[in-house]
């Protein structure tokens, strides 16, 4: 079974063509790691499978059904989520607010009471105005919401830029709960070590094209970081 799958899909800005005929089958569970340089088009693939880029030709399914005539907001009740920089919570609302009002634009929300097994570290901060929270909690709590909503497929766009080392690792230890939910995740990220750690596969992203894949181990081993990203991934597993 797959969860997302993208065929031969194509992104433009205005003339500039950015995606270029990208392939991809995300099934249940798996951690998908999307890597390339600055520009390669990470982003623009997120959110044209989100629907937010604003011409995407090529074909998107999730389990199996077409979401290209589906607006965002539809994509999102059909168990698509994407997470990033500019789209995190609501500030003003407390903790509990922001996961209740993610449980209310579904039939079968996941009980509070299960998030905060998985997100326990929310439990101090529940009353608290989201917005007052550090970045790093401001992270959970946008996790805490898309479990709330049971997503299927959840892409992450840099979710650990700017964060401590401590949250950075509790992060890859959620999205690894989560992947054995049977979440499928696509994750964008420029932590290399973390995106070894969690990734079961990884896809090099370059001028629009996939032009390697593989296992983390067989990315390192085959010298493909050097390659297409000028790092090592040395010390990494
Ligand atoms: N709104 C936009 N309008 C026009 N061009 C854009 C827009 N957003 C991105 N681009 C261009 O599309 C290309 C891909 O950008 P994108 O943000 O998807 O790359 P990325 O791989 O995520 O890079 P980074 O790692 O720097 O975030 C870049 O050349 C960028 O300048």
């Amino acid at each position: 079974m797959v969860a997302l799958e993208l065929k031969h899909l194509h992104a433009f800005y205005g003339k500039a063509h950015i995606l270029q005929g990208v392939d991809l089958a995300l099934e249940p569970g798996a951690v998908v790691g999307v890597i390339g340089r600055n520009g390669a088009g990470k982003t623009t693939l997120l959110r044209a499978v989100m629907g937010l880029a604003p011409r995407v030709e090529g074909e998107l399914e999730l389990f199996g059904a077409s979401l290209r005539s589906l607006p965002t907001d539809a994509r999102a009740r059909a168990g698509l989520a994407l997470m990033s920089q500019d789209m995190r919570v609501f500030p003003e609302l407390t903790v509990e607010e922001n996961c209740r009002t993610a449980a209310l634009t579904v039939r079968d929300p996941m009980p509070l009471g299960e998030v905060l097994g998985m997100i326990p570290e929310l439990k101090e901060h529940w009353r608290r105005p989201a917005g007052r929270l550090s970045g790093g909690q401001q992270q959970l709590v946008a996790i805490a919401r898309n479990l709330t909503v049971r997503c299927k497929v959840l892409m992450l766009d840099e979710p650990t830029e700017g964060l401590m080392p401590s949250i950075v690792t509790r992060i890859g230890e959620i999205v690894r709960a989560l992947a054995a939910r049977s979440v499928a995740v696509l994750l964008v990220e420029q932590n290399v070590e973390l995106t070894l750690a969690v990734c079961t596969r990884l896809h090099i992203l370059e001028k629009g094209r996939f032009v390697a894949q593989g296992t983390p181990k067989q990315i390192v081993s085959n010298g493909l970081l050097e390659r297409y990203l000028g790092v090592s991934g040395a010390g990494a597993h």
